[in-house]
């Protein structure tokens, strides 16, 4: 069944353009994977050596794959502190998520020291990464293909505005259902949240008990990206309700460009950095150092600041803290806010993003462009999902947007773009 109303219009270059992003995403992440252990290390090169099926296939990573997304998702369906209420959906109802993903992180964290404490091989990690990424990679394509048989099911009300074209490569890859869910477990709220999230940093703390193993003691470096990773993730998860508002969770549906983004996508290639750290250890002196932290330090408070400036205001405009911003009315009732964050670019909390994403770089040194790869991504993911989102607040807005974007006229980096 297709949602009613005019089609949305094609995204990601229609269904040609998800069907090479579907073969580009994992063949990326796999070489990034092969070449970060390489003497050269170069982005652009070839890998060393194209792995044979052996080298990708084991039945014990798949097996350990879905442990944890077992493990996860009991944590997940454990006691929450609260449950929250989604957005309005077409059919006026709302959905109730639980707010219990910091609680996660720690339960994980104190399961995880207690099994290294009885012999738990957290160094052996990263010698499984390439058949971790693979198990990753096919459950992915295999869970997408349940999602999408799911959502032929689902009442017309449940699909998201995009994936529904009736092209099945299309649909496919941006996911047709908007919230799919089996009772209180859903899966896109989830996935975005836990087994990758979570993973990252357990796989970057693998690579430091490794670098530590072979080298006597972590590095500086592999110290700082641990720490500002680590920062990340706990924040993401202690303002885990902010999720809930992103368009990842409003308006995209769950199909495979998310699901594997979710679960293979952000742990095999955001832990980059500290792979890279293993295979090429760098001297970091600590004046150095210091000023990695001021940037990454620089960064969180944007990014905070702007998240947590808007969210207060979406969720109660007349919070003391967000009280005396000044907004612009809206068609819809919604305001916009014109000064604060909000006021010096249109996308605050996406500059912010990006200065945290050099920080991470930064340590691993100048002499190789691969660390590097993240803050390249992540520059064109944010300005395609700009580009997405001015679409979005125009429709919604028109007028009281077009007037926003006079009165703030730069998207993410003041005088610049
Ligand atoms: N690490 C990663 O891989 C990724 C991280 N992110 C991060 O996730 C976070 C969320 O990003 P994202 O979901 O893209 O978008 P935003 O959190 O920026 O939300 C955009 C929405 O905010 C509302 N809005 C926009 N302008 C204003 C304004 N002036 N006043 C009030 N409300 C406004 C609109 O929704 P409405 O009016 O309906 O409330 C708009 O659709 C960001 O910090 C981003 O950096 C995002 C993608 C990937
Ligand atoms: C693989 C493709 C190129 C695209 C996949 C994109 C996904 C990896 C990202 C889309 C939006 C994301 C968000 C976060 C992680 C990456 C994905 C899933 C986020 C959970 C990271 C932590 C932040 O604090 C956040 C604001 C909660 C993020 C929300 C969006």
């Amino acid at each position: 069944m297709a949602p009613q109303g005019s089609p949305a219009p094609l995204e990601f270059g229609g269904p040609l353009g998800a069907a090479a992003l579907m073969l580009l995403l994992p063949a990326t992440m796999f070489h990034l994977l092969l070449v970060v252990r390489s003497g050269p290390a170069r982005l652009l090169g070839p890998p060393p050596h194209l792995p044979g099926l052996d080298a990708l296939w084991s039945p014990r990573a798949l097996l350990l794959w879905l442990a944890w997304l077992g493990l996860q998702a009991a944590l997940y369906l454990l006691p929450a502190r609260k449950v929250a209420e989604g957005q309005e959906l077409k059919d006026k109802s709302r959905l109730q998520y639980p707010i219990n993903g910091f609680q996660a992180l720690v339960l994980t964290a104190v399961l995880v020291g207690l099994g290294v404490s009885v012999g738990l091989p957290l160094g052996a990690l990263p010698d499984m990464l390439l058949p971790l990424a693979f198990a990753a990679t096919l459950i992915a394509f295999i869970f997408s293909l349940l999602l999408y048989l799911k959502a032929q099911v689902a009442p017309a009300s449940a699909l998201a505005p995009g994936g529904n074209s009736g092209n099945p490569v299309y649909d496919f890859f941006l996911g047709r259902e908007l919230n799919p869910r089996v009772s209180f477990l859903d899966f896109k709220y989830f996935c975005e949240l836990r087994p990758g999230l979570i993973g990252w940093v357990l796989i970057n703390l693998a690579l430091l008990t490794q670098e530590a193993k072979l080298r006597g003691s972590p590095s500086l470096a592999m110290w700082l990206v641990n720490g500002f990773q680590l920062l990340y993730v706990g924040d993401a998860l202690w303002y885990e309700e902010a999720v809930l508002t992103t368009m990842d969770i409003t308006h995209d549906g769950f199909g495979f460009m998310l699901v594997f983004g979710d679960l293979a996508w952000v742990p095999f290639t955001y832990s980059l950095q500290a792979q890279f750290l293993l295979h090429h250890p760098q001297v970091l002196g600590l004046p150095m150092a210091s000023t990695i932290c001021l940037i990454n330090a620089i960064g969180y408070y944007i990014f905070r600041g702007a998240n947590s400036q808007k969210n207060t205001f979406r969720k109660n405009p007349s919070d003391p803290r967000v009280a005396d911003l000044e907004t612009i009315s809206t068609a819809t009732g919604r305001k916009l806010l014109v000064s604060g964050w909000w006021g010096m670019v249109r996308h605050p909390n996406y500059l912010g993003d990006l200065i945290m994403a050099l920080a991470w770089s930064l340590p691993c040194g100048v002499s190789h462009l691969l660390p590097y790869f993240y803050l390249l991504y992540f520059t064109a993911l944010l300005v395609h999902r700009e580009a997405r989102d001015e679409r979005q607040c125009l429709q919604k807005y028109g007028l009281a947007w077009q007037e926003y974007c006079r009165r703030v006229p730069y998207r993410i980096l003041p005088y610049v773009y």
